[in-house]
């Protein structure tokens, strides 16, 4: 996958047992061989005062290294250097045969390693790598200090999976333009035009590089890896790669930006994790040891409670035409864990919509739609979606953005403040603002609670309404009451612990249902039989819902904690509008376009 650099392997001479430091009187005592470079050796290596284990970085003295004082500069260099995601160095001493880089033990290798096991790796792991690579890189770059020589063996993880930049050998400091010597070293897929042209290595080059490397581990191939060393060179000079287009589109755009051809056109490493890839998308806080044979299911703690949402694999669950819930009967929740207790999806039920749904078109995680009647009219899901687009438009096509925030009127519209997706077992749990509670299950079923006089509606397929008293619910939609029971405690309960009560408002219809739900990395989308879009984006930091139709359309925004501000069609016509809600209208257009 990474062709090394061109250079001469070295014979090397055994290296004892045990290593003693002369200048700080440290025995050591060498373990297995964890790895081997174009002229080291590397081993696992134990201090025997203190057990802390290290490893060992051995270079043969022989004079046969590419340039004399290679070791003596890497030495020099990586010494001075403390940052987290940089692996630490610990020391050094010779003796007649190797000179030993005494370093912090990375137990869980490389990015190599686990690429090769995983062959792609999702867009949350990729942010959660790059954002560790970024940091040590930024140190670097801060210092004046190009590595040279970025590459996945080079990006190696701690038991905690915590990613150091190693291999210091090619890292140089910048001379005083901004570049260093103009030759050619380095990985030859992963050098930058201006390298391959000989202008010499500037901090863009490793940014370049890093490009490389997301292209590499999202996509399972390097971006430039042709036939021949100068037909690959060509296609490096041109910035010309395979488009990954199956990939997100912010994965795509940040790539481009990466591998730009001109190296003023990269992206500063201050600058980069403001990248909508970065912004726009989950990044876990650890990563869990098995993802290195594993794609890693994520859960994380919503703002309103600790709900767990799925996100665990980007990769290609990529769907066109909703995809349909397996025709199973939603079962009841004895035999599951309670619901803040479970991932939101399996990796099963993933592959399982991708294999129903071939087209390539949005980035989902999860979604599912109410059933139509087979035997009824035939109404698609497209229509609203088209009814929704049409609404959007309508605000967008408005006037103008106002040039700051008006004043929005407090009207707060009937949308779903809690939710809980569930629906890799049961369905998606909703509460309303009016304190109502519904379900769409796994099958396409619906059926929600209603206040005030706790009616029980149940939905077979769009359309066909069922209502019953609590007490008079059919025996065969017991499971469901169950499960519809078990979310709604969940949601009421989250509801307390926040100390907010539902909105006094007119209770809704009893017809009221969820159509529709799209969950992808950046946005939870939820469509309701009477029109009412809801998007969320970032979890709950940004909400929106669009309600009503025609004139009475009412466009409400919340931004991070504000209280929310809604906007007739009058107002928006008006151009008065929030940038923001503007901005997010656009967002969620598009997101819907590409349904
Ligand atoms: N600090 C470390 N902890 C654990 N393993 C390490 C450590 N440093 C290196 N290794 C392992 O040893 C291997 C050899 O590392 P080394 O830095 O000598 O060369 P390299 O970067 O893999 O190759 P090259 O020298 O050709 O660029 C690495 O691929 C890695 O698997």
């Amino acid at each position: 996958m990474e062709p090394g650099p061109r250079r001469r392997r070295q014979s090397h001479q055994p290296v004892a047992a045990f290593l003693r430091d002369p200048s700080s009187g440290r025995v050591y005592r060498r373990g297995k061989l964890i790895g081997k470079g174009a002229f080291s050796r590397c081993y696992k290596l134990t201090d025997m005062s203190t057990s802390t284990v290290f490893a060992l970085k051995v270079v043969p003295r022989a004079g046969r290294l590419p340039s004399r004082g290679k070791v003596e500069r890497e030495i020099a260099l990586h010494s001075r250097l403390r940052h987290h995601n940089i692996v630490a160095f610990h020391g050094h001493f010779a003796d007649r045969d190797h000179v030993y880089m005494v370093l912090e033990y990375c137990s869980r290798q490389s990015l190599a390693h686990v690429l090769k096991a995983r062959q792609t790796l999702t867009e949350p792991e990729v942010r959660y790598y790059l954002r560790g690579v970024i940091g040590g890189l930024r140190y670097l770059h801060q210092r004046r200090i190009v590595h040279r020589d970025l590459k996945l063996s080079n990006l190696l993880l701690n038991k905690k999976m915590e990613v150091k930049i190693g291999d210091l050998g090619l890292a140089t400091r910048l001379g005083p333009g901004g570049r260093c010597h103009r030759v050619l070293c380095g990985t030859p897929n992963l050098l930058a035009p201006e390298v391959v042209s000989r202008k010499g290595h500037s901090c863009p080059s490793d940014i370049w590089a890093l490009g490389c490397i997301m292209y590499t581990v999202l996509t399972g191939t390097p971006p430039f890896a042709a036939a021949s060393l100068s037909e690959m060179y060509q296609n490096i000079c041109d910035g010309h790669y395979p488009e990954p287009a199956h990939l997100s589109p912010n994965a795509r755009r940040l790539i481009a930006r990466l591998l730009a051809p001109d190296p003023a056109e990269r992206p500063n490493l201050d600058h980069l994790l403001q990248d909508d890839f970065f912004t726009q998308g989950f990044t876990p806080e650890r990563m869990p040891p098995h993802s290195r044979h594993s794609p890693p299911v994520f859960t994380f703690p919503q703002p309103l409670g600790s709900l767990f949402r799925k996100v665990g694999q980007l990769l290609s669950t990529q769907c066109g035409p909703p995809c349909p819930f397996t025709s199973k009967e939603a079962s009841g929740p004895g035999e599951g864990p309670e619901p803040d207790s479970v991932d939101w999806g399996s990796e099963a039920s993933l592959s399982e919509r991708r294999a129903h749904c071939p087209q390539a078109l949005v980035h989902l995680l999860t979604q599912g739609t109410l059933r139509s009647d087979p035997a009824g009219p035939q109404e698609s899901p497209e229509t609203e979606v088209a009814a929704a687009i049409r609404n959007l438009q309508l605000c967008l096509d408005a006037g103008p953005v106002a040039t700051q925030d008006p004043p929005g009127g407090q009207q707060p519209p009937l949308w779903a403040p809690r939710w809980v997706d569930y629906s890799s077992k049961y369905g998606f749990g909703y509460q309303l603002s009016d304190g109502g509670s519904g379900v769409l299950f796994r099958d396409g079923t619906h059926m929600a609670l209603r206040p005030p006089g706790s009616h029980i509606c149940y939905l077979p397929t769009r359309g066909r309404l069922e209502t019953f008293a609590l007490r008079d619910v059919p025996r065969a939609l017991g499971a469901k009451l169950a499960v519809l029971r078990l979310l709604t405690g969940y949601l009421q309960r989250r509801l307390r612990e926040e100390g907010a009560s539902p909105a006094p408002q007119p209770p809704a219809a009893l017809g009221l249902c969820l159509l529709r739900f799209v969950g992808t990395s950046q946005a939870l989308l939820l469509l309701f039989s009477d029109g009412t879009l809801q998007v969320s984006f970032g979890g709950l930091q940004t909400q929106l819902v669009l309600s009503g139709e025609g004139q009475g359309l009412l466009l409400t925004h919340w931004a991070r904690g504000q209280p929310g501000a809604s906007y007739s069609l009058g107002t928006l016509q008006r151009r008065e509008c929030a940038p923001a809600a503007l901005q997010h209208l656009r967002r969620t257009l598009h997101l819907l376009q590409s349904l």
